[in-house]
């Protein structure tokens, strides 16, 4: 049985991650790969369905406002990803039991006008929208179009995430449950009294709400964030209902999830109420070499090599002049890298897969480029259930994000062959048993808090106390 905290949740969270040419630099090259319909709302509505089909717990839309041609991979990902808030609005009429979540970048979005369409999105899924907040990636070029001069420094962007954050929270609960009248002789349509101004004044934003919506379905809609600096720490040990986390082995992500738990009890709440969900690049085919073959073609249709820079920075070493075909272990002694590191962590990843350490640096750097910052999981049904089974039970993490990669049949295989295996395992659900995203993460719908309220479970918070809380 899973050892860490539970709510009445008794199954792994599942979750998709959207993009139409897969979650790979090189996924649309692939034999099986289907571009038809890539920017079309058929194939989002056909995937979700599949989702549903697995009684997955969410769909989500990962996002980046750099638009600029650093990563010519990236660019082709991002160029065909729609917009969260646009997609979940449509799927919310062609679905009727996943999550929908899409990603906002608190560094160049509005926290008044986030906070009314996810309120929004929320009714018009009748409960089943959420929000992932990023404080968004460093070094890119996002800045140049948001008519920002230069990116803000780390520290002040996250100061500005936490300020959106209590806003965001504070516009949720502005108006009250009973809000409707609905009294046509007395001429009261809603309760003005059910709406308040939240006067937020902070540094980064000047707030007077209430909002220009009423009370969503969900209350207040949940919470995923993803970071991996203290303050993204305290951000979402204070806000975060789901924290999507890396991955780099059992004990380290139990150590990492007992860690978070811990900063959210300091922050008044409760452990079970903040769960972890790791991304992983999987390739599953009904046997072993069928998810062999469909990795080493992914791998070979890379167009462009990831920067030896990049590696060699895991590995401690300047690449810059290596051959791409010299074999690693010519070069490197994996056994000599730092144990818990992140270069020995890559090598012996891939070996894993390959079978030896007999590959070359090209082979390498294709395989970082398409791996991004995920474990990749290659095998039969039974191999990637595997996986997945030991880290749920062990409490390393309480939810799988799949990233297929490519679109339909990598994704549409996990369903049809890993997801029964879980079912079968008692790991994942076989049906859905609750109606809202708060339900599926097993949270409680949250009542109104009110500064005024004198609640101490959320009390006001100052901008100089934020500071605090970011530091
Ligand atoms: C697992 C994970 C997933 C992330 N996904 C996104 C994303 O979809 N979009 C984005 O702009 N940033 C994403 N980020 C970047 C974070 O938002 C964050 O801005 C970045 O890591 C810098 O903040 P940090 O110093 O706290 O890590 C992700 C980070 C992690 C660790």
């Amino acid at each position: 049985m899973p050892q860490h905290p539970r709510t009445d949740r008794d199954h792994l969270i599942l979750a998709l991650s959207y993009w139409p040419t897969g979650a790979t630099n090189s996924g649309w090259r692939s034999r099986s790969s289907s571009l038809d319909g890539i920017f079309d709302p058929g194939l989002l509505a056909e995937t979700a369905r599949t989702a549903e089909r697995g009684v997955f717990d969410y769909f989500f839309w990962g996002n980046t406002e750099d638009s600029s041609n650093a990563n010519p991979g990236g660019v082709i990902r991002n160029a065909f990803q729609f917009n969260g808030f646009a997609a979940a609005s449509y799927l919310a009429a062609v679905t009727s039991r996943i999550g929908l979540i899409a990603s906002v970048n608190t560094t160049y979005s509005d926290p008044y006008l986030t906070a009314q369409l996810a309120s929004n999105v929320d009714h018009l899924s009748r409960g089943r929208f959420g929000v992932n907040f990023v404080a968004g990636a460093p070094g890119g070029a996002a800045h140049r179009n948001f008519g920002h001069g230069e990116r803000p420094d780390h520290a002040d962007a996250y100061v500005r995430a936490g300020e959106f954050l209590e806003v965001f929270t504070r516009l949720q609960d502005s108006w009250s449950d009973d809000w409707f009248v609905g009294d046509k002789e007395g001429g009261r349509l809603f309760a003005p009294e059910a709406a308040e101004p939240i006067d937020f004044v902070g540094t980064h934003f000047q707030v007077a709400g209430p909002l220009n919506a009423p009370r969503s379905p969900q209350g207040r809609v949940p919470i995923l964030h993803a970071g991996t600096s203290e303050e993204s720490f305290a951000l979402g040990a204070r806000y975060a209902d789901v924290r999507f986390s890396p991955y780099a082995s059992i004990e380290w992500n139990r150590a990492y999830a007992q860690r978070n738990r811990e900063l959210a009890v300091a922050a008044g709440r409760a452990p079970e109420d903040y769960a972890f969900v790791v991304g992983a690049n999987i390739y599953v085919g009904e046997t072993r070499a069928r998810a062999r073959e469909l990795f080493n073609e992914v791998q070979r249709n890379l167009v462009e090599r990831f920067s030896p820079v990049v590696v060699g920075r895991h590995l401690g070493l300047d690449l810059g002049e290596v051959r791409p075909s010299e074999r690693v272990i010519d070069v490197v002694d994996p056994t000599a890298l730092p144990a818990d590191g992140t270069g020995r962590a890559l090598l012996d990843e891939f070996a894993g897969i390959v079978g030896d350490h007999d590959f070359t640096f090209d082979d390498l750097f294709r395989f970082a480029a398409n791996k991004k910052n995920f474990p990749v999981v290659v095998g039969d049904p039974r191999e990637v259930a595997d996986w997945i089974e030991a880290g749920y039970v062990s409490g390393a993490f309480d939810g799988v994000k799949v990233f297929p990669p490519f679109m339909r049949t990598a994704f549409a295989d996990f369903v049809d062959f890993v997801v029964p295996e879980l079912q079968r395992r008692g790991v994942a659900r076989t049906s859905y048993t609750t109606e809202t995203l708060r339900e599926h993460f097993g949270l409680a719908r949250p009542g109104v808090l009110r500064r005024s309220a004198g609640s101490s479970a959320r009390p006001a918070v100052a901008a100089a106390e934020l500071q605090g809380v970011n530091a």
